[in-house]
């Protein structure tokens, strides 16, 4: 079997990618150890070969229809836990993570790494806005690593835990885009989303609205590592120093999309003046019929050509929100 159905990722030296066939009699080994299985509410104890071999085929099964995503940590070739996100079936754009590692590679940071690495390209990736978690009361190892990562703690709740026959206490974490975009390290409490103080500086930001020849507009996905990855918004970024509003989004333009377009075809549409991380963003929008080349998504983002009527089907940036309801109406 190959990787066909999820590109692995990186994070440091390790690889998360989907867990195949032949991994199975090593995760037999991994997890049919009591003092990793204790802690794990769905798994059972004794762990059967067996349960190994249907456990990888239902993972495969389920990215491939994209209910969940459970993948083996890898290191220097070898498994040393598995890490997996799956989405709430009655809670659209939440999902819940979890993570073991085999007990000899405990104390080494896997944790840490493999889980926030999943829940930051979760959140840039998959339609989601929040990541839940849930540590079993006397498992402190593992509510540090969800707070390492930038989890935050929410309450309490009860659940089954099959290997010790029992109900049991639960500690509740979760975790959205402001507390898991800013890069692997977190710590650095997320900045207050309150109205900018007074006399915030302005930050200005040029976008446009490139419309096809269908009257569809297009929306980029800004990258994982970005604030507010995961968000779709207009093409365009910051003014620089000294450039006009044109001049910059021409730049923008090229850079990110790969296209040409001459400031003749850049029509003003509307602005956005909207609180961003303690600054204030103001945010011309301008509308585009007419360029050079094909739009392609030059930094790695996912790029999506949308009808006027369904942009309100993408999640977008705040700020983006009063602009998407003039154009429904202008287009
Ligand atoms: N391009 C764009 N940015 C938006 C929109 N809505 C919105 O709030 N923003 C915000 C997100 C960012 O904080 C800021 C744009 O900054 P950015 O970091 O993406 O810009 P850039 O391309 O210059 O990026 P960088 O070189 O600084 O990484 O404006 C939008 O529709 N399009």
């Amino acid at each position: 079997m190959s990787d066909a159905i999820f590109a692995p990722l990186q994070a440091g030296d390790l690889t998360l990618r989907a867990l195949r066939a032949e991994d199975a009699a090593e995760l037999h080994r991994l997890v049919n150890d009591w003092e990793v299985a204790r802690m794990l509410a769905r798994v059972p104890f004794p762990y059967s070969r067996a349960l190994a071999d249907e456990w990888i085929a239902s993972t495969r099964a389920q990215i491939e229809a994209g209910t969940a995503w459970h993948l083996a940590i890898v290191r220097d070739e070898a498994l040393v836990g598995c890490v997996g996100l799956t989405t709430a079936r009655e809670r659209p754009r939440h999902a819940e993570l979890g993570y073991w590692v085999a007990r000899r590679h405990w104390g080494q940071g896997i944790g840490p790494r493999a889980a926030g690495r999943l829940a930051r390209w979760a959140l840039a990736n998959l339609d989601l806005d929040e990541i839940h978690a849930s540590v079993l009361e006397e498992n402190a190892r593992s509510a540090a690593v969800l707070a390492r990562i930038g989890f935050q703690e929410d309450g309490w709740a009860e659940q089954d835990f099959t290997a010790r026959n029992a109900r049991l206490p639960v500690r509740r974490f979760r975790a959205g885009r402001a507390e898991l975009s800013a890069g692997p390290e977190p710590a650095a409490p997320a900045p207050a989303p309150a109205a900018a103080p007074a006399g915030a500086s302005l930050l200005l930001v040029v976008a446009c609205g490139l419309v096809d020849a269908d009257g569809r507009v297009l929306l980029a996905r800004r990258p994982e590592g970005k604030p507010m990855a995961g968000l779709w918004e207009f093409p365009g970024g910051k003014v620089g120093p000294g450039e006009t509003p044109e001049a910059a989004l021409i730049r923008e333009l090229q850079e990110e999309l790969g296209i040409d377009v001459s400031a003749a075809c850049l029509a003003p549409f509307a602005f956005a003046s909207h609180p961003l991380e303690g600054r204030h963003l103001l945010m011309p929008l301008y509308l585009c019929r007419r360029w050079g080349g094909t739009p392609e998504g030059r930094e790695g983002q996912a790029l999506a050509w949308v009808r006027p009527n369904r942009l309100g089907d993408y999640a977008m940036p705040p700020a983006d929100k009063p602009l998407v309801a003039l154009l429904r109406d202008f287009l």
